[in-house]
């Protein structure tokens, strides 16, 4: 019978599978960071037992850390969980990439560079954005605290298996048009619960196309369509990536894996209970202007007024968003002034980010009432980029160049937006407070950030560039 690689993925994972009960999955790969993590160590030391595989866990700091000054944690909560994490990797024998690691970075940003995350596995992380690690053709999915325990614990994860999904996106993606684009474009078309109680694979000609590093923003914010998980069927695109990451297998090994990675793919007429298709050309640069990550207008669009909604619901919705984000409704997206850009975060802070970032700012300086911040995703992609001079270009135009972590993406740390101001930001969360109290959020691809904090303002990217400065260079550090 023809399978999807969902299908695949699952079937050889399943320890335990009875009739009208969850599966019983093996987890291959157990990402820890120090915010989901404390609670389950206690639950394990409190009913005295231990991890089962600490070899298969990889734990990192990453969200609460400082982005200047790293070891001086100011905030108690942040500094308890940081050494929380410390003791506990050391008291249960786990690998820690800590704050003195040169392999420290966000755990969705590591887990690939390293090579940990490969094709066939499954992985699970106690935070949401571990769908970023399909990319890869892994089944990967974000876990609870308690369910953080249970794999310590045994290694394993009850699970229903989810519907399945197929978004096939063809065509050649426009100047100035990135993988976020894509995934922002298809959340404000289908909404954010087009992809609940769905796993989805992401498949056609673009995403072929596509580096390792586009897949991975692209699966990355599948988690905001309300998906599951989401996955790409692993090819040579794949392999290339992989090959002499550090803890990928070598030589012959490598190349049997390679063998087994293909076989993964979906069957040609494996069968999905959805399948949604896009047309990637109709895509332009896009900018959120509200507080989900549907509330997104291409940067050509004009934000709706109050009573332009159907539902009561929404209609009450549209008010609350229009009102927290400071507008009345009908603004020009290109009007909207900005005050903070952030480049960062799992979704866009890795070296082809930055890299397509510098190619608009080279040679400009940061708007003067804009303050912009460039927070690498690890210690490796801010060495990679220091290696190539892009520190120096950036601060050369007037970005601050920091240290790695998730930073402004969600405001645990020092890194926040002052209430009522506004920040261009290439992370994936828009919700009210995700960048501080009252902080108003607009979610944007790293080149779209950079043209905003030239400009002070949104803008279209297209327009600063003459035409072959554009061209983004797709592959470029992958
Ligand atoms: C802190 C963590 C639980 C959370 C998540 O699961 O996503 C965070 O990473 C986020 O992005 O909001
Ligand atoms: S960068 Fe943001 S989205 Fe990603 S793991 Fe950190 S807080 Fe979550």
């Amino acid at each position: 019978m023809s399978k999807t690689i969902i299908d695949k993925l699952w079937d050889r994972h399943i320890v335990v599978k009875e009739e009208n009960k969850p599966d019983l999955l093996y987890i291959d790969l157990h990402l820890i960071h120090e915010v989901t993590s404390p609670q389950a160590f206690a639950g394990l030391r409190e009913k005295n037992r231990t991890v089962r595989r600490p070899d298969l866990c990889f734990a990192t700091m990453d969200h609460n850390i400082p982005t200047i000054n790293r070891f001086n944690i100011k905030d108690e909560t942040s500094r308890l969980q940081v050494q929380t994490l410390e003791k506990n990797c050391e008291e249960f024998g786990i690998q820690l990439e800590g704050l003195n690691s040169g392999q420290q970075g966000i755990v969705h940003v590591i887990g690939p560079e390293l090579g940990l995350t490969l094709p066939g596995k499954t992985i699970v992380c106690g935070d949401s954005h571990t769908s970023t690690h399909g990319a890869f053709g892994a089944l990967s999915f974000g876990i609870g605290t308690s369910e953080v325990e249970h794999v310590l614990a045994t290694q394993t994860l009850w699970q229903n298996k989810p519907k399945q999904m197929n978004v096939k996106i063809d065509g050649e993606l426009g100047f100035g048009v990135t993988a976020k684009d894509v995934i922002l474009w298809f959340i404000a078309k289908f909404g954010t619960n087009v992809g609940t109680g769905y796993i989805i694979e992401f498949s056609g000609s673009t995403v072929r196309k596509f580096s390792m590093e586009e897949r991975m923003t692209l699966c990355n914010m599948s988690i905001e369509a309300g998906a599951k998980a989401s996955v790409v069927s692993p090819d040579d695109v794949t392999f290339s990536y992989i090959s002499g990451k550090r803890y990928a297998p070598k030589d012959q090994e490598f190349l049997e894996s390679c063998k087994r990675w293909r076989e993964l793919r979906s069957d040609e007429n494996a069968t999905f209970d959805q399948t949604i298709e896009i047309d990637a050309s109709e895509i332009e640069p896009m900018v959120t202007w509200g507080t989900t990550p549907s509330m997104c207008l291409p940067i050509s669009g004009v934000i709706p007024a109050e009573d332009s909604s159907p539902s009561a619901e929404e209609k009450q919705s549209l008010k609350n968003a229009l009102q927290y984000m400071g507008f009345n409704g009908n603004e020009k997206i290109e009007d909207i002034p900005v005050q903070h850009v952030f480049i960062g975060s799992c979704t866009n802070s890795r070296l082809s980010d930055l890299l397509q970032a510098s190619k608009v700012v080279e040679g400009k300086k940061v708007h003067p009432e804009v303050r912009a911040i460039i927070v690498p995703g690890s210690q490796a992609v801010k060495k990679e980029a220091e290696n190539l001079g892009l520190h120096q270009m950036f601060i050369d135009a007037g970005f601050e160049w920091r240290e790695s972590g998730c930073s402004m993406c969600l405001g645990m740390n020092d890194d926040i937006v002052p209430e009522g101001e506004r920040c261009a930001s290439t992370s994936n969360r828009n919700f009210a407070g995700r960048q501080g109290k009252g902080a108003r959020t607009h979610l944007v691809s790293p080149i779209m950030a950079a043209a905003a904090a030239l400009e002070g303002k949104f803008t279209d990217v297209r327009s600063i560039l003459p035409k072959k400065e554009q061209e983004v260079d797709r592959y470029a550090g992958v």
